[in-house]
């Protein structure tokens, strides 16, 4: 398999930190939306949306996806890039798509051990508690429905790289 895998999944749920070692398990190059847009405009998410607001922060998450796009890479995407219904088709005919699928109060705890509020302004205003329940009910069809694996994102990043490597592997055999 040479196609390209997309990480997708709400703020949390590990897209950065597991691609990178299913990258490394696989041989794979490893690019992230988030810094790639970080990299390419010398601004953070919090500054481009203070900039242009969400809408323009989306339209470059767009591109950015496309741009960073290719074989034998794992892209890990910003949590919200299945927002775009152009972007959950594009990820779809291109790859793989993985869901790190955790419940809000997992993702919650993580953020507020490591807020990084540059790069994850709040999206509702609402305490981090409130808004992963909120994200999660707007956006969990979104992500089941773009996915081609669904997995735990609670087990262990070693634990996830060896189970997304089992579902890749199943459904090759398909
Ligand atoms: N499987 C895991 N078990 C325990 N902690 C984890 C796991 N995956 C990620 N984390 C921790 O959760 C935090 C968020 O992880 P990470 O940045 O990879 O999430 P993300 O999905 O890329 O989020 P974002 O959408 O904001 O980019 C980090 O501190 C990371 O160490
Ligand atoms: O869930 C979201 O909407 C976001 C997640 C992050 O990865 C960043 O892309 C940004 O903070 C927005
Ligand atoms: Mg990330």
């Amino acid at each position: 398999m040479t196609q390209p895998i997309f990480m997708v999944g709400a703020r949390g749920a590990g897209k950065t930190t597991v691609g990178k070692a299913l990258a490394r398990a696989l041989g794979y190059q490893f690019t992230d939306t988030d810094v790639f847009m970080q990299q390419t405009t010398g601004l953070s998410v919090a500054e481009v949306v203070a900039r242009e607001g969400w809408a323009g922060f989306r339209q470059r998450e767009s591109d950015a996806l496309k741009a960073v796009t290719a074989p034998r890479t794992v892209v890990a995407t910003g949590g919200g890039a299945v927002l775009s219904a152009e972007n959950r088709a594009f990820m779809r005919a291109a790859g793989q798509v993985i869901y790190l699928r955790a419940p809000a109060g997992t993702l919650a705890h993580r953020l507020e051990e490591y807020p990084l509020d540059a790069q994850r302004p709040t999206l509702t205003g609402k305490p981090i508690a409130e808004e992963m329940v909120e994200v999660l009910a707007a956006r969990e069809a979104l992500y089941q429905d773009v996915a081609h694996h669904v997995l735990d994102a609670t087990a262990s990043p070693e634990e996830i790289v060896a189970a997304i490597q089992r579902s890749l592997n199943a459904g090759a055999l398909e």
